[in-house]
């Protein structure tokens, strides 16, 4: 099992260009299958993520291509079997978001359910709600999300009784193809909603409201394969911009969408950064100083986003006082919390809160990563601790990170992948 070792290397210096962003590409790929045509996507990043779609598309008999520099292209009118297998979901809980596209254009749909995970329970009920509102009959039995519908699904007034991403966006997904007008109440607002809504208009669907808690789908009979960007990984980003920060160095993204990390920006401006954006760039510099203390609270967009907390947790470890760190989405997102501790950092746990009190510096130690961000906050804390840090179980961090040992190394940080 792949290991990454990092060890100190002074401050972070340099350019870095984002990927495209996983949360945005796996929806979109689970969406192709709604097309007629083929579909070409441009800025896919090369993730475990995206490779374990690329599969269950193949296993439904779509004619997928190898990734080759960012660019796929996805045949969907091959398709032969509307079952995503549990060998390939247990391994990724987005595959759930096939779910839709498959009812939507073919009347059914076999799911296995995703299981829980490290981070929480993370139930799909929302998602079939949605679908029960539109007329499909879904019942969950040996453990498979079984979903049918006899004709188009009906167009429907839905009311997320919770704000979930992926629950918009399989709804959203099912809506374009249903007959009639759909709309999604108190739906998610994140970029990656607006950006698969954006692709799904691309191909003829009729979406307005994305980005907003109210989205209006007014059904088409059929949609056709475009060519279409995957937006830049927002969290990516931000990951950057928190390991310069932590190192107190300095980064420019490139490649990037300022606009889509409001929040994050704000804080680690709050931190004492000094931040800079244009059109598609970031870049950040603590001009040598200590970070400063944030407390922050994850919410649903556009408020901080539960994906940045375990990477301001360690910057927290490291600033120059005390921070409070409030965890809302997920009930268990703090596994990265007793690994900081045994790398030195004062950190201390009171329900959804964590209790931080930064200190100079952290120190290396052989650590265990739980899942995708508890990973990068640890090897964050490893580019300033002392001596080596070794952070075991990196395949989480091969889910969502594009070279991250090539990037860092770019950036000037001692970091190796070993076997
Ligand atoms: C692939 C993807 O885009 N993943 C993101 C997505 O996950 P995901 O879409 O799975 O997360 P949700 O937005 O659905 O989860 C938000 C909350 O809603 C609850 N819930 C969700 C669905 C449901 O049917 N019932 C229910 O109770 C969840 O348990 C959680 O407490 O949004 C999360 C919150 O921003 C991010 O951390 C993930 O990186
Ligand atoms: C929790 C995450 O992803 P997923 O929903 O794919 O598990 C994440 O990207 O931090």
């Amino acid at each position: 099992m792949d290991k990454l070792q990092v060890r100190a290397a002074g401050p972070l210096a340099g350019e870095v260009t984002i990927s495209g962003a996983k949360n945005a590409a796996l929806p979109i790929l689970m969406a192709a299958v709604l097309a007629e045509d083929t579909m070409t996507l441009g800025n896919v990043p090369v993730l475990r993520d995206v490779n374990t779609t690329i599969q269950l598309l193949r296993q439904l008999g779509a004619t997928v291509s190898d990734l080759d520099n960012s660019l796929l292209t996805i045949d969907p009118s091959t398709i032969t079997t509307c079952v995503a297998e549990y060998e390939l979901v247990k391994t990724m809980r987005a595959s759930i978001m096939l779910l839709g596209p498959l009812l939507a254009k073919y009347g059914k749909a076999d799911v296995s359910l995703p299981g829980g995970c490290a981070i929480g329970a993370r139930p799909v009920d929302l998602h079939i709600q949605g679908l029960r509102a539109m007329g499909a009959d879904v019942k969950v039995e040996e453990g498979y999300v079984k979903a049918r519908m006899n004709g188009r699904l009906k167009g429907a007034t839905i009311l997320m009784d919770v704000v979930s991403v992926t629950g918009t966006e399989n709804l959203m997904a099912a809506a374009a193809l249903a007959d009639g007008v759909t709309y999604i109440e108190n739906a998610a607002r994140e970029p990656e909603v607006v950006d698969l809504a954006s692709c799904l208009n691309a191909m003829g669907a009729k979406i307005s409201g994305a980005g907003t808690d109210v989205i209006r789908i007014e059904g088409v009979e059929k949609l056709h394969g475009v060519r279409y960007d995957v937006m830049p990984d927002r969290i990516e980003t931000g990951t950057y911009l928190v390991a310069a920060a932590a190192t107190r160095g300095s980064v420019v993204c490139r490649q990037a969408a300022p606009e889509t990390l409001e929040p994050v920006l704000l804080k680690l401006e709050e931190a004492g950064a000094v931040i800079e954006r244009g059109d598609d760039w970031i870049s950040l510099d603590m001009q040598g100083r200590q970070p400063k203390p944030v407390s922050i609270k994850t919410a649903p967009h556009p408020a901080f986003p539960t994906d940045m907390q375990a990477q301001f947790c360690t910057m927290n470890a490291l600033s120059s006082g005390g921070a409070k760190v409030t965890e809302t989405i997920f009930e268990n997102r703090f596994m990265h919390v007793p690994e900081l501790k045994r790398m030195g950092a004062k950190m201390d746990l009171e329900g959804n809160t964590c209790l931080i009190q930064g200190i100079e510096q952290l120190q290396g130690a052989q650590v265990m990563a739980t899942d995708l961000r508890a990973s990068a906050c640890l090897v964050i804390a490893g580019l300033v601790a002392t001596g080596t840090t070794v952070v075991d179980r990196i395949y989480h961090l091969d889910r969502g990170y594009e070279q991250i040992e090539h990037k860092l190394a770019g950036l000037g940080a001692d970091v190796v992948r070993v076997k």
